[in-house]
């Protein structure tokens, strides 16, 4: 059973439709990116299921039960907006925010030493939190998201404003908290980051999925792709289905039908041109994915994979608000 899912959450602001029957779920232990253009609707989706936004129509469930008060005290939230007391020292709003959430003092004072230990911010226990660099206000937040020994993750771009050591840091965290068995769900428009990391992806456009799987899952709905290395450019126009995707000084990036063999014409094509340097195949990054999944028109897209609707890589409609 998912452990968290968001079932057609739709929510409007005044006319605009920020949502719109949104659904994906997150498994326990899986780590979920959840990426899309600026405004396509992430924070609002993790406000809702945080209970600190409601929506119009639509559920979140943790485990099949609809995500409630006492399920929501075991979130861990950084939301978007941040939420620590800037004049509050780092080690005392920790105790503070885990005790908060149920913890006795003294369970609450290890918990915070752990936390501040192992994002190395432990040397600022005793620091007012608006004294810290930026990044280091930022361990504190996934920290203060941490201390109370959450069972969910649910993380608003937790990576930006990060140097690599700490983006590094944070990584590590996620990873272990999902290998212990909470679904973590963040939000980043650091696409590199989210590809290395990330079991599954769900790309949003205007409040609607419109992709969601592994990045490998992702890739398998798009026509494959061709690295050609050769100064001249071969003559595709014979050639159904294949087009050029790019070119840079020598390289060109063509497109082919995902037929077996559907390659080898362009490739006698090319040598009829000239001679080639490279004939390679090319794996579509996920920033890639991103703009063909975000820039595309509305016509649906064939589905790939199993039969889950929330849980498969696929591509749908997607309504601009
Ligand atoms: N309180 C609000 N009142 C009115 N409109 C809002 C409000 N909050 C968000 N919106 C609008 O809802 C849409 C979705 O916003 P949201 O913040 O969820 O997007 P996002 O994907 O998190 O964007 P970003 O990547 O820029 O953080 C946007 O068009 C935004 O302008």
């Amino acid at each position: 059973m998912p452990a968290l899912e968001i079932d057609r959450l739709t929510k409007t602001y005044g006319s605009l439709r920020a949502l719109d029957s949104l659904s994906f779920s997150v498994e326990a232990g899986e780590i979920f990116g959840f990426v899309g253009s600026n405004g396509a609707g992430k924070s609002t989706t993790m406000r809702i299921a945080l209970g600190v936004l409601s929506a119009d129509s639509g559920e979140v469930r943790w485990d099949g039960s609809p995500l409630g008060f006492d399920g929501r005290r075991r979130v861990g939230y950084m939301p978007e907006e941040r939420g620590l007391y800037p004049k509050m020292k780092v080690g005392e709003q920790l105790v503070y925010l885990a005790r908060l959430h149920g913890l006795d003092a003294n369970a609450a004072r290890v918990s915070m030493e752990h936390w501040t230990e192992k994002l190395g911010v432990d040397a600022r226990r005793g620091d007012e939190v608006q004294k810290l660099s930026l990044g280091n206000q930022q361990r504190v937040q996934l920290a203060a998201a941490l201390v109370h020994d959450p069972q969910i993750l649910v993380l608003d771009e937790p990576f930006s404003g990060l140097d690599p050591v700490a983006v590094d840091v944070m990584s590590t965290v996620l990873r272990e908290r999902a290998d212990a068995g909470a679904p973590v769900l963040f939000s980043s428009h650091q696409l590199e980051l989210v590809e290395r990391l990330c079991d599954r992806v769900g790309i949003i456009r205007a409040g609607s999925m419109v992709a969601v799987g592994s990045v490998d899952e992702l890739r398998s709905t798009t026509a494959p792709r061709w690295l050609l290395d050769a100064p001249a450019l071969p003559d595709i126009s014979a050639l159904p289905g294949v087009h050029v995707i790019s070119r840079e000084g020598s390289r060109t990036v063509l497109e082919v039908p995902d037929t077996p063999g559907a390659e080898q014409p362009v490739l006698r094509a090319a040598l009829a041109a000239g001679p080639v340097h490279e004939f390679s195949p090319q794996r579509a990054s996920l920033t890639e994915l991103f703009r063909h999944a975000v820039s595309r028109d509305d016509t649906a897209q064939p589905v790939a994979g199993g039969t889950t609707p929330a849980r498969d890589a696929r591509t749908s409609e997607g309504t601009p608000a």
